[in-house]
């Protein structure tokens, strides 16, 4: 079981007043979407999330050991991170990046086992890439891209996930079988919190909804229970219809 437990944890927003504390559980089995507008703090969260920067105040506990604490190997192990921009430094192939996503779980000077090359045809195949597998990740799509960097990420086999937009690019197939896989993953037991700009693949696929407002304090809890009109309109300053369909909200924008 992991737990990530924030305590009276306050994001460090550059240039922003104090912004509420955090005081909750992120745990192994759980989907978390963290909604908001622009700029609200949602890459800057899971960045602190992350152990990348430090909250302003407050603790964030891995499995009861405090983030600050935790060793960078540990770290690189059990927490997997996808950015929203992927700086590609020099021009690797696709199976080469995915590969890397391998290296916190090696020695030194350890090479890759069968075993580790199984993990990435696996994960290749998981987003769809197995075609794609010579190619140099500099010249791929935008869509493309993203997947490989979320191939990299289910290579890597992390026990918290945090993923900033990871429906980014991406068509339709492929945003589905995105949110598919971060699923399975919290079914397998990791814990995933993903930021989220679709409300309605949050309403259809995350346990559990951490809602950002920029001028109210944060709402978090299940799913079913805050993806309300009530709760949404004041989040994005935006009118919304709502409607049953195969059992599930789904929310549209009406018109001012
Ligand atoms: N390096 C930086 N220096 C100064 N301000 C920054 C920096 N990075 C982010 N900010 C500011 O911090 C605030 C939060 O940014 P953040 O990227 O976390 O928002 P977000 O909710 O992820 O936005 P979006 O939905 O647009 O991706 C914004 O006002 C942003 O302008």
């Amino acid at each position: 079981m992991t737990q990530l437990v924030l305590d009276r944890m306050v994001v460090d927003i550059p240039q922003q007043g104090a912004m509420s504390p955090l005081t909750m559980s992120l745990s192994s089995g759980q989907l978390w979407g963290v909604l908001g507008p622009n700029g609200v703090g949602k890459t800057t969260l899971l960045h602190t999330l992350a152990g990348i920067l430090a909250p302003r105040s407050g603790r964030i506990e891995l499995d009861a050991t405090p983030l600050a604490k935790l060793a960078r190997p540990m770290l690189a192990q059990c927490i997997g991170v996808m950015f929203q921009d992927h700086q590609d430094g020099f021009p690797a192939t696709v199976y080469e990046t995915v590969l890397l996503g391998r290296h916190p779980h090696l020695g030194v000077w350890q090479k890759e086992s069968d075993q580790d090359h199984a993990i990435v045809l696996n994960a290749l195949k998981s987003l769809d890439l197995l075609a794609l597998q010579n190619r140099l990740i500099t010249e791929l799509s935008g869509g493309e891209r993203q997947r490989v960097a979320l191939a990299m990420l289910k290579a890597q086999q992390p026990k918290v996930w945090l993923v900033d937009e990871p429906t980014n690019h991406l068509d339709l197939n492929h945003q589905v079988r995105a949110m598919e896989i971060l699923a399975e993953q919290s079914l397998q037991g990791d814990c995933v919190v993903a930021s989220l700009h679709d409300v309605n693949l949050a309403a259809r696929w995350c346990t559990h909804v951490l809602l950002l407002y920029p001028d109210r304090p944060p709402l978090w809890g299940e799913s079913a229970s805050l993806l309300t009109t009530d709760h949404l309109e004041p989040l994005y300053r935006q009118p919304l219809a709502v409607t049953e369909l195969e059992g599930r909200s789904v929310f549209v924008p009406r018109s001012t």
